[in-house]
């Protein structure tokens, strides 16, 4: 608890000055003032966030946290637990779409057992394993208060780590069969209609659908989270990894790095985080919308806006490894573009 209360009250605002000035001279690029829209508000958060205002991207990372989920047994997922694990030796072997995806955007990865229900083992992997999955929260909680807070204190410890090498700019990814129920659960509980939220996940048909409404009511009703506490609402209905990826999240905004959130557990994270400290929106930037219905909903609900649409829905943090190009795209404008003065181009008319 002590981390995590140390890490929330080192975030601060991000930089409004260092905004003000990146802003100034976005406007003295040759080209009509705002015409590079969103890769002129990247590069003025990345300016407030950094306090430079020709901010510039150098280590990233990827920091994909995986956990399983007890309510799997009630058939919310089209696919079997054993596929977490699994999905780890493939990340870990480089063989996913998050390693293809990372290493073309010349990002690292780092794969976290935070929570996956049997025991994996693999020299690249780190275990931090706070519980073997959680219980199945249509039937009580789906872990304790304690458990849920020291699995934020994981992802607090993960990324602090890889600050500490050198990496600054974050992206979170995860991997659990089953985790679209925890995190249409969380949206619910903070407020959106459950069967506006509810999405099929990894592809089940209308009959699992149903059902998986049904279990997320059932486990609403069964666990009575209290909205006005996130840790209750996480611990109660959420996961593993949702609970290390706000602890991820908390972690960069406490260290003034930004942090690209990925699809809607991740979100769903992001949400928790921003409930827990507001601030930490200010170092969020959100990569793509995903095609589960809440996502749009989620992202709304912290005023972030995602810069792609490209229907996807497999999470791993894969979304986010693509934003990382047009994030670096953004700041070589800043800093490579010619000003008027510079290049002789007139900057209004005379009239
Ligand atoms: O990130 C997303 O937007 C996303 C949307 C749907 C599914 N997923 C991935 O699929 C798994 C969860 O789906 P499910 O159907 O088992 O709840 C989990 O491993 C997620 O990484 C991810
Ligand atoms: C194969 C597979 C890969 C995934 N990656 C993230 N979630 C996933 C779910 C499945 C089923």
């Amino acid at each position: 608890m002590e981390k995590l209360q140390e890490t929330v009250k080192k975030i601060q605002p991000i930089d409004q000055q260092a905004v003000e000035k990146a802003a100034q001279r976005l406007d003295m690029l040759t080209k009509p003032q705002g015409s590079l829209g969103v890769l002129e508000d990247i590069v003025k958060q990345l300016a407030g966030i950094t306090g430079n205002p020709i901010p510039r991207l150098g280590k990233k990372c990827v920091v994909i946290m995986a956990g399983d989920h007890g309510v799997v047994e009630e058939g919310v997922s089209a696919f079997p637990q054993e596929v977490t694990p699994q999905m780890v030796m493939n990340f870990l072997n480089g063989g996913a779409a998050i390693n293809v995806l990372s290493r073309h955007a010349g990002a690292d990865i780092v794969c976290c057992d935070i929570g996956v229900a049997s025991d994996v083992k693999h020299p690249s992997l780190i275990i931090k394993k706070v519980r073997y999955g959680t219980a199945n929260m249509a039937k009580g909680p789906a872990m304790s208060r304690e458990e849920a807070t020291r699995a934020i204190e994981v992802g607090i410890e993960v990324a602090e780590d890889k600050i500490k090498g050198g990496v600054n700019i974050l992206a979170t990814g995860e991997m659990g069969i089953g985790n679209t129920t925890p995190s249409s659960a969380i949206l619910t509980v903070f407020g959106c209609p459950v069967e506006k939220v509810v999405g099929r996940g990894t592809g089940i048909d209308d009959k699992g659908l149903a059902l998986k409404i049904k279990t997320i009511i059932k486990a609403i009703e069964v666990n009575d989270p209290d909205p006005s506490d996130p840790i209750d609402v996480l611990s109660k209905v959420g996961g593993l990894e949702i609970a290390g990826l706000a602890g991820v999240i908390l972690a960069a905004a406490a260290h003034r790095i930004p942090i690209v959130i990925d699809g809607f557990i991740s979100s769903a994270a992001a949400l928790v985080a921003s409930k827990i400290e507001p601030r930490s929106v200010q170092y969020m930037i959100a990569s793509h919308v995903s095609e589960e219905p809440g996502h749009k909903m989620m992202l709304e609900m912290m005023r972030l806006y995602p810069m792609l649409h490209m229907k996807m829905r497999l999470g791993e943090g894969t979304g986010a490894a693509l934003a990382f190009h047009i994030i670096d795209a953004a700041t070589h404008i800043q800093s490579e573009m010619a000003t008027f003065e510079s290049a002789g181009v007139s900057r209004s008319s005379s009239r």
